[in-house]
């Protein structure tokens, strides 16, 4: 659930690429708030700015010149983080760089299941040192070393697609990736199961006439805002390269295993003004709105419909579904959950993806209050999109009782989350899943709701098929976290190895000797906080400073 985007303009000449990579960043801050970074080629060099935080601080001090003087070129690659394998440590921000062979790139968007063969294989056998616990460092190692088996001074197309085969045969998981061959071009391509979402679009050059840009995101919205158009989705397995010449190529790298998204994306993930493999996001929470109300009148009398004096959502991933939701129930809609939208910490934003339990709960209440009169002595019907720890509903539930409200009934968008997420969303352990182990009623017990209601899964899937335009090729989805049944199959060891390193990373105050160590990244410029008049964002030179998670424990 990172976010990853990648631009090829169309005129040679141009050195503007970072300034609309770097845009492109607050389109997809929602899907990761850790770390952000963007690198650009120009004239066979890369240049670097990456660190941790959002995008607006890892790039505070860069107005559109200083973006211009020190991320020069006519195309680059960018990506905002959220951790799901490794660490969050700034060496871990993307994108990542290996100077061999012809130095590449890469901003990784899923989490693979097999990392301990592939540490196995790149020691053993491609002799590649790994300097960090990224997944994504072991992908791109991968890669780098296909590539080097060509044996080739120079590379083409044909050998970047071959290459990528080797990347599709060894790396297991899910993964959404812009990459950028320096001098070269610029790669987009998608796991064979399309698990995790790319698309591609493009538009006529501002400065060369004639000319075309293209542009690789996560989600569509980057594109449209941009004003990218013919907007399509890169399929699974599929891959795209933009040369700097102008042309691009697609090519089918390894034949489709299926094309399963990830239900997640529609349920929480993507912003509503997204497109997905066809799906409209903002029409399947619609959809997921009138499926919850039938399961409402299942669940519920007549009379206790009835008596519901307002439903109100869970800011802001649910307000669609509960808009609708209290429409085909026929019962008033009020958000009276009021978010807030100016501090400038990070709490407010999405309290889910905050790193640490501590922090999520404390982000709940610093994020959202309630208008007390809509509360007081009323029956409450609050929706939401997901239930995962239950620290939201928890707390939202205690706020409307200490506001007064007299009957509160929790919905959930979403079917009960009982299993790991494993293709690019750190939930959780299971035993710290609140539907874990659980009954309904001992959900509602632990949240203290009168009565909590889940989506069924079978509705879910259905809510975004039918949303689907025409031409979309989508019937099934990724539904692991509810189903237990993942796409892939998964190693053994797998789930006790995210534990272990969920446990390993909660001990972490610190960070540790290999984070303190910096890759020597040979025509890299990476650009230290603090050079150039800036204030610096907590990471110099990518060592994490020991107290810059301070500010959200
Ligand atoms: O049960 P929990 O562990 O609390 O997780 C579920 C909650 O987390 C997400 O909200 P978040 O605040 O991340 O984002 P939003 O503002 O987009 O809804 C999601 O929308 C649920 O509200
Ligand atoms: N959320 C993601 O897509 C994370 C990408 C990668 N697995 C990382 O941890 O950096
Ligand atoms: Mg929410």
């Amino acid at each position: 659930m990172c976010g990853v985007t990648g631009l090829m303009l169309g005129d040679p000449e141009a050195t503007t690429a970072a300034i609309e990579l770097h845009e492109s960043l607050y389109y997809l801050q929602h899907a990761s708030q850790d770390a952000a970074g963007i690198s650009v080629c120009n004239g066979g060099r890369v240049y670097q700015r990456k660190g941790l935080g959002m995008a607006q601080k890892v790039f505070s001090e860069f107005d559109g010149f200083a973006l211009l003087e020190q991320l020069p070129g006519a195309f680059g690659i960018a990506h905002v983080r959220y951790p799901t394998a490794g660490t969050s440590s700034a060496s871990e921000a993307q994108p990542l760089y290996v100077n061999s062979p012809f130095g590449l790139s890469i901003s990784v968007n899923g989490n693979l299941i097999n990392p301990d063969y592939l540490r196995e294989f790149l020691d053993s056998e491609a002799r590649r040192h790994i300097n960090s616990d990224s997944d994504s460092e072991l992908l791109l190692n991968v890669f780098a070393h296909s590539l080097n088996e060509l044996g080739k001074a120079r590379v083409n197309v044909d050998d970047i697609f071959a290459s990528l085969r080797d990347v599709y045969a060894k790396c297991q998981g899910a993964y959404a990736c812009t990459a950028m061959v320096t001098g070269f071009g610029i790669l987009g391509f998608r796991d064979a199961n399309g698990i995790r979402p790319l698309c591609f679009g493009s538009r006529p050059s501002q400065t060369l006439p004639g000319a075309k840009d293209y542009f690789l995101a996560s989600e569509s919205v980057a594109l449209r805002q941009l004003g990218f158009t013919d907007i399509i989705d890169i399929k699974p397995g599929q891959a795209v390269f933009c040369q700097k010449n102008g042309t691009v190529h697609f090519r089918q790298i390894v034949e489709p295993k299926s094309y399963t998204p990830d239900v997640f994306e529609y349920v929480y993930l993507a912003r509503p003004d997204s497109c997905i493999d066809g799906i409209s996001v903002h029409r399947s929470r619609q959809n997921m709105g009138v499926k919850l109300a039938k399961k409402m009148r299942e669940v519920l009398t007549e009379k206790e419909i009835a008596e519901i004096d307002v439903v109100i959502p869970v800011p802001e991933t649910s307000n669609t579904a509960a808009a609708t939701l209290a429409s085909c129930l026929d019962r008033p809609y009020s958000n009276a959950f009021v978010k807030n939208r100016y501090a400038n910490f990070s709490f407010v934003f999405r309290t889910f993806i905050l790193p640490g339990q501590e922090a999520r709960k404390k982000g709940i209440r610093r994020k959202l209050s309630p208008i007390e009169s809509e509360f007081d002595g009323k029956a409450i019907c609050i929706v939401d999109d997901s239930i995962v720890r239950g620290n939201t509903s928890r707390e939202i539930v205690q706020m409307a009782r200490e506001a007064g409200a007299t009957r509160v009934y929790v919905v959930s968008c979403s079917p009960e989350i009982m299993n790991q997420h494993i293709y690019g969303i750190d939930l959780a352990d299971p035993d710290e899943l609140v539907a874990y182990n659980r009954t309904t009623e001992q959900v509602a017990e632990n949240i203290q709701a009168d009565k909590v209601i889940f989506q069924s899964l079978d509705d879910l899937k259905a809510a975004c098929v039918e949303a689907a335009g025409e031409g979309s090729e989508v019937k099934e989805f990724e539904v692991g976290v509810f189903s237990g049944k993942y796409i892939t199959e998964v190693p053994d060891g797998y789930f006790e190895h995210i534990s272990q390193l969920r446990g390993k990373n909660k001990k972490r105050k610190t960070p540790n000797c290999s984070e303190a160590m910096l890759i020597a990244n040979g025509g890299v410029v990476n650009m230290a906080p603090g050079q150039n008049g800036a204030q610096g964002n907590g990471t110099r030179n990518g060592v994490m400073s020991p107290s810059y998670r301070e500010d959200i424990k």
